[in-house]
């Protein structure tokens, strides 16, 4: 007789940009990633499909805008690993048109890959720069957006390569954009960090499962890519033909990875500012495991 013993593997839904990176680090890299593969099975998607996955059921644990959490509290929050920036954070733009900046910004074309950005971006518009600016989901193509709109919010990769091209693009159009970084704006107000993502888990899921295992294994993960930084770099800045020094910056000063105290009491003032805003409907409470 043989006797099968099947063990479900969890599914997470990941992001295909280059800042979750270090905190994929074990997932993707020996000698942890065969044993994690035991546990584990990974599908990589944008940062707003990831929760749509978590909410539909087809994921079980997901790198989820902290925007979405709001529409699903139900979930509960890996402890000690984010997406976040304490000051410029690179890769969340919003590009003028105008040049009179974001004040004189009357239409704002938002980033559908964007969740947290998207609801950040009206936050800083409802209280600071124009309350009045009509928002309008867009997919991430700058030109096409600026077309459309008066400004332009992108996130991740493709907000790393509009950067990159800026002088470039001045140079072809005679258009003088102003970019501003996002992270910045948001820290030089409230003086609290940007967070963008963290991981969401499907509690459900967890049935018959280790928590202090799964907890360790993303902690982990997170501490062995923040310890092979000089190897990340080598291999992003190669595959999306940025220079090393800007990825390496972006990875170890833009980009936070740790869900420590001042990201959670920035993450507090963000629910409580866009539930003022009518940007999300709740201030959901934080579930950690
Ligand atoms: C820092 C970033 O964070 C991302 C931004 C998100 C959003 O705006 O919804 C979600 C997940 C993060 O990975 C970025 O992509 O630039």
């Amino acid at each position: 007789m043989t006797l099968h013993c099947e063990v479900s593997l969890l599914r997470i839904a990941a992001i295909n940009f280059l800042n979750p990176a270090p905190l994929m680090w074990d997932f993707e890299h020996e000698p942890v990633q065969r044993e994690l593969n035991t546990r584990y099975a990974i599908n990589y998607t944008s940062p707003a499909l990831c929760a749509e996955r978590l909410r539909e059921g087809s994921a079980d644990i997901g790198l989820i805008p902290v925007a979405a959490y709001a529409m699903d509290p139900s979930l509960a929050i890996v402890p000690g690993c984010t997406i976040a920036s304490l000051d410029h954070i690179r890769s969340i733009l919003l590009v003028v048109r105008c040049s009179d900046g974001p004040e004189a910004a009357r239409t704002v074309a938002l980033d559908t890959s964007s969740r947290t950005s998207a609801t950040y971006t009206k936050i800083l518009f409802r209280k600071y720069w124009n309350p009045q600016a009509e928002f309008l989901p867009h997919a991430p193509n700058l030109e096409e957006m600026l077309a459309r709109a008066d400004a332009a919010l992108l996130i991740g990769d493709p907000a790393l390569y509009a950067l990159a091209d800026r002088e470039a693009r001045q140079q072809r159009t005679g258009e003088c954009l102003h970019y501003l970084d996002l992270g910045h704006e948001w820290r030089s107000r409230t003086g609290l960090p940007w967070v963008s993502a963290f991981w969401g888990v499907r509690t459900e899921a967890l049935a018959g499962k280790s928590t202090a295992l799964l907890v360790d294994d993303f902690q982990q993960s997170r501490d062995h890519g923040l310890a092979h930084i000089p190897e990340l770099v080598a291999e992003w800045s190669a595959k999306m033909s940025l220079p090393a020094a800007v990825v390496e910056e972006y990875l170890t000063r833009n980009i936070h990875y740790v869900l420590d105290d001042p990201c959670l009491a920035g993450l507090e003032l963000f629910y409580r500012y866009a539930a003022e805003c009518s940007a999300l409907p709740v201030t959901p409470s934080l579930r950690l495991l």
